[in-house]
């Protein structure tokens, strides 16, 4: 999609306020051609050659008048160009998040959240810009067009005169375009790289500090912060020279015609009136030309904002942002009951007696790694643990498994029914999952647990108890009420991991799914969460991704995984014999704890 198409496709998102707002504004331009008649009458009225012959209160009602209606018109074109602007921002925003939450979880943007913000803000205020300003860019042309008539009536040589810095600025602009371009393009990839430094280091504040790597972080900011003085300063300069060269072509026009009225009006073929006419005229001729040259800025920077929202798409179709979609403004208007039902767990689902797949191939595009031909059956109230080394592919294949990232090749049947959309199937109370690194908000524990779950006293009681947590809750100075602190800084590794663990749990689902969810626990406690797990969810389908022998010891299957593939399958005997993978992480585990 070009800047153009872009634009236009905004343009028509509302085809009728942006038509009415395009009328008020190109009133509003209009309406400056009234007083400049006025006032040439009554020049002339005082040598004795107006046509109008208002006398002087009249001419002062008409002026007053003329003033009246364009304050009347901005504030109707304030109206306008807010509802207008907001819609269009509203719906480029809505349909971008739109599209990041619809991703798989695991790929929902591809930059740092801290560049994601920033595109969302300032890329979209960009874009909102530029097609307000495309209204003015309407209303001056009409301007331009009925004041030069005009002028051209009155006298073609002078006002060719007023057009020909117009002509010279607008050669000058486009040329220098695409420099400003690239330069817009630096300053906001710097900015973006600020923003997103800032949000990790308070991200990482704890990792910083204990690495001693505080000046190194300090130093990184700085340099940043150096390159983006830099490219904003480059940015800036270009604007305001251009900005510069727009304000005083237009001057250097008005000294011109200065000084031939003079000698015209000596010849007697230009009035007074005529004078004041193209004096007045020519105040707004600079606002057309400055206008003009902001809007071709903001149509310019529009085009790299388009450029970094692609990015957030991802290689979809650029109409997504520019989709037509309901924009519930109003006060409860969004709680639509298809709004309620998408947020809603799956009522009591069939229970899981196989999961089968077959041929799940997941490749990272940046990397070509993940995983490769996996196929494996998981029979209901099973124990499957997926073991291998560092990189073996273990997330990878939960995650494509789940949804959270995109297959490439594969199929999955729950029950022998193929899942069309795992994404949308694998979720509570048919599964629930609890990722490899803790996401904790800055909230209580128990809100942490529930995440929006209904406040169950005995569902998050029996969370907490499966999840080995009761101890440590009742040793929380508030118990379920502690606040956790950022991405829960106040809890202790092991703590963290069980509030995962206790935040699936309080989700009742047919499998559960645990990425290395036992790394940061003692053998004691890992052991207790296993035997509790099968105590109260006995009958539950269990897919483990660990490598600690006290998993692998209960395991009814074992999976092993070796560069993306299954190497191998079977019980703990069985692998011990066969497997030398196996046999490294099972032994390695016994050494580790020496
Ligand atoms: N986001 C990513 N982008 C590109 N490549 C990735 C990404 N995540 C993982 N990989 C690569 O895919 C392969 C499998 O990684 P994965 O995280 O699934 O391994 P793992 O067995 O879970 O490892 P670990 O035990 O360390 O968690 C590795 O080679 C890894 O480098």
């Amino acid at each position: 999609m070009t800047t153009f198409q872009f634009l236009v496709r905004l343009i028509t998102f509302r085809p009728l306020l942006y038509t009415a707002n395009a009328l008020a504004w190109t009133v509003i331009y209009l309406i400056p051609i009234a007083p400049g008649l006025i006032t040439q009458q009554f020049f002339d009225s005082l040598t004795g050659e107006d046509t109008l012959k208002a006398g002087t209160w009249g001419i002062i009602a008409l002026l007053l008048a003329a003033a009246l209606a364009r304050v009347v018109m901005i504030y109707v074109g304030c109206i306008t160009d807010v509802e207008f602007r907001f819609r269009v921002a509203m719906i480029l925003r809505r349909n971008l998040l739109g599209h990041v939450l619809k991703q798989p979880g695991a790929r929902a943007i591809p930059v740092s959240p801290g560049e994601a913000i920033s595109y969302f803000r300032d890329d979209v205020d960009q874009t909102e810009e530029a097609i307000s300003w495309s209204v003015d860019v309407f209303g001056l042309t009409c301007f331009a067009i009925v004041s030069s008539y005009i002028l051209l009536k009155i006298d073609v040589q002078m006002t060719l005169l007023v057009f020909v810095p117009l002509i010279l600025v607008v050669t000058v602009a486009q040329l220098a375009t695409s420099r400003l371009q690239k330069y817009r393009a630096a300053s906001r990839e710097s900015t973006a790289r600020v923003t997103g430094a800032i949000s990790e280091m308070f991200g990482n504040v704890q990792a910083i500090q204990v690495a001693g790597a505080e000046d190194r972080v300090i130093e990184r900011f700085r340099r940043f912060g150096e390159t983006r003085r830099k490219t904003m300063l480059k940015d800036k300069l270009l604007g305001e020279a251009l900005d510069a060269v727009f304000t005083n072509a237009v001057n250097l026009g008005i000294g011109l015609i200065l000084l031939l009225a003079g000698t015209k009006m000596r010849g007697g073929g230009f009035t007074v009136g005529d004078f004041s006419l193209f004096v007045y005229y020519l105040t707004f001729v600079t606002q057309v030309i400055s206008n003009v040259g902001k809007f071709m800025t903001y149509f310019k920077q529009m085009s790299v904002a388009l450029a970094r929202m692609l990015e957030m798409l991802q290689g979809a179709p650029a109409r997504i942002l520019t989709r037509k979609a309901a924009l519930p403004l109003r006060k409860g208007a969004g709680q639509t009951a298809e709004a309620r039902d998408d947020a809603a767990p799956i009522e009591a689902p069939e229970p899981l007696r196989s999961l089968e797949v077959t041929g799940l191939s997941y490749r990272y595009p940046d990397t070509g790694r993940g995983i490769e031909d996996i196929s494996l059956r998981l029979a209901g109230g099973s124990f499957t643990v997926v073991t291998g080394a560092i990189g073996a592919g273990k997330t990878t294949l939960v995650r494509a498994l789940l949804g959270l990232l995109p297959m490439d090749e594969g199929t999955i049947a729950w029950n022998g029914r193929p899942v069309e959309d795992p994404a949308a199937f694998f979720a509570p109370a048919r599964s629930a999952y609890a990722a490899q690194i803790p996401r904790l908000y800055s909230d209580t524990l128990r809100n942490n647990i529930l995440l929006g779950q209904e406040n169950d006293k005995g569902k998050i009681g029996r969370a907490v108890h499966d999840a080995v947590m009761e101890y440590d809750v009742a040793h929380l100075q508030q118990g379920l009420e502690t606040v956790v602190g950022p991405r829960g800084v106040k809890l202790s590794g092991g703590q963290m991991q069980r509030t995962a663990a206790a935040r699936m749990l309080v989700r009742e689902a047919e499998l559960y799914v645990f990425d290395d969810v036992s790394s940061a626990l003692d053998v004691e406690t890992e052991a207790k969460l296993w035997d509790r797990l099968f105590e109260s969810r006995g009958d539950a389908t269990c897919l483990v991704v660990s490598h600690r022998r006290t998993a692998l010891a209960h395991a009814d299957r074992i999976v092993v995984m070796k560069d993306g593939r299954i190497e191998d399958e079977g019980t703990v005997e069985q692998l011990l014999a066969s497997s030398e993978t196996f046999r490294e992480l099972w032994y390695g585990d016994e050494r580790g704890k020496e």
